[in-house]
């Protein structure tokens, strides 16, 4: 057998999704070591408010075929063999932070759906997170019924039951389902082998165009954010194509809003990648996988609290247009998830105000003309996109956002 040679970047970004304190974090933790709510505000209210991003290497016993992610075998203490380096993206499972929820899950390559054993299953986020999934059609996903040290074999075994006819016709139907204490790291050797079983790393075209969905950005390198050696105006973000090298000259879309000669528009930035980060690790050049943080000769002003997120990185030239109107083909749900009643949603109406996720970006817009599933939308905030990308749509129900579908880019 060939040795698979060690990598410090991960290939494949796989989603924490599901209710608010089901144990996304808690797992995440159990499998990477680290505690991803580390921001004060969400230490405090005991939510994840951003995205959280670790890594783990998934290693196995050549002896007893134990799957771990340790360089010794916890059973029979032989020497185990890496087989792939897998990110992590904990998302948030509160039903207000539904566009960080979606922003992360256009990143995924697949999910595991955190579901906790000890309360009837679906709750209300538990639904709508696997709606998001559907909607964005992520495919590779792996169950999890967490706290199975809180019930008894015959709880256990009800709330399965309950999770298999939830998922039965939805993405989630052929899904595996783990039973899992990530509190006691119990059953996560089984885990392990059903993410390299279930979630492959998806083919990759290392000669595509570079492109890269910005998920944060940072006047400077704050501890806690997981990026060292970096200077200047910082991203962070996923590359879903192609690949980024130190000393590329890039652009970043949609970049500033400027006025010039009395004409107020959208200019796009450039700059230079000064520094590549993968975790604590220095690349010279970055793939897709993982949070990959760019160090660039931006000033930090530009950079600061978040500003650039949900922007898109490529070479200079080669990025979608910048759209401050879309026209969107639309394929509304039949009823609204993640409520107590689940209402029906009803056609889209012109001067409606809709929040729109694409990619990494969240944007309103006003719909200007709705004309059965075709709506021609003025956005708030302008968006760098292609024609045939996907728009998860929220409309306000009550006091909140709620997905109600996807909608395609005509023009
Ligand atoms: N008994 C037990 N408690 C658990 C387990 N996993 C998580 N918990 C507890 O459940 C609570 C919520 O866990 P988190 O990991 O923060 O949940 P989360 O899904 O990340 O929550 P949000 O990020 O806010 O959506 C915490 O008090 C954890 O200690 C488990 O396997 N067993």
């Amino acid at each position: 057998m060939t040795k698979k040679k060690q990598t410090k970047q991960a290939e494949v970004n796989i989603g924490m999704v599901g209710h608010v304190d089901h144990g996304k974090t808690s797992l995440t933790k159990a499998l990477t070591g680290v505690w991803t709510d580390r921001h004060s505000e969400e230490l405090r209210r005991g939510i994840s408010i951003r995205l959280g991003y670790a890594d783990c290497e998934i290693r196995k016993c050549p002896q007893c075929g134990t799957y771990t992610t340790k360089p010794r075998c916890p059973n029979c203490l032989a020497e185990t063999k890496f087989l792939r380096r897998v990110s992590f993206v904990d998302s948030p499972g509160h039903e207000t932070l539904m566009a960080t929820m979606l922003s992360g899950a256009s990143l995924m390559d697949g999910a595991i759906l955190v579901i906790a054993a000890n309360e009837p299953c679906p709750q209300p986020q538990t639904k709508e997170h696997l709606m998001a999934l559907e909607i964005l059609g992520i495919d590779k996903i792996i169950i999890v019924q967490n706290k199975i040290d809180l019930v008894d074999e015959k709880q256990a075994e009800e709330n399965y039951e309950q999770i298999k006819e939830f998922v039965k016709g939805t993405i989630a139907e052929n899904a595996p389902i783990i039973p899992i204490s990530a509190h006691h790291e119990a059953n996560i050797d089984v885990l392990l082998k059903a993410i390299q079983d279930f979630i492959p790393t998806p083919e990759r075209d290392p000669n595509a165009t570079p492109r890269m969905y910005v998920a944060r950005s940072f006047d400077i390198n704050k501890p806690g954010t997981e990026i060292k050696d970096l200077k200047g105006g910082v991203l962070g973000g996923a590359i879903v194509q192609g690949v980024f090298k130190v000393g590329d000259e890039i652009e970043i879309r949609p970049g500033i809003k400027v006025t010039e000669e009395n004409k107020t528009f959208w200019k796009p930035l450039t700059t230079k990648i000064v520094s590549l980060a993968a975790g604590n690790t220095t690349l010279r050049k970055a793939h897709p996988g993982g949070l990959i943080g760019v160090g660039t000769t931006l000033d930090p002003y530009l950079t600061k609290s978040d500003a650039l997120t949900g922007s898109v990185v490529g070479l200079p030239g080669t990025l979608p247009p910048i759209r401050e109107k879309i026209t969107i083909r639309a394929n509304l749900l039949d009823r609204v998830v993640g409520t107590k009643e689940e209402l029906k949603i009803e056609p889209l109406r012109t001067g409606e105000v809709l929040m729109l996720n694409i990619g990494t970006a969240t944007t309103a817009g006003v719909i200007t003309s709705a004309r059965g599933d075709v709506a021609d939308i003025k956005l708030k905030l302008p968006i760098c996109a292609d024609v045939g990308d996907r728009v998860a749509i929220s409309r306000r129900v009550g006091s909140r956002w709620r997905l109600i579908g996807y909608g395609t880019i005509e023009g």
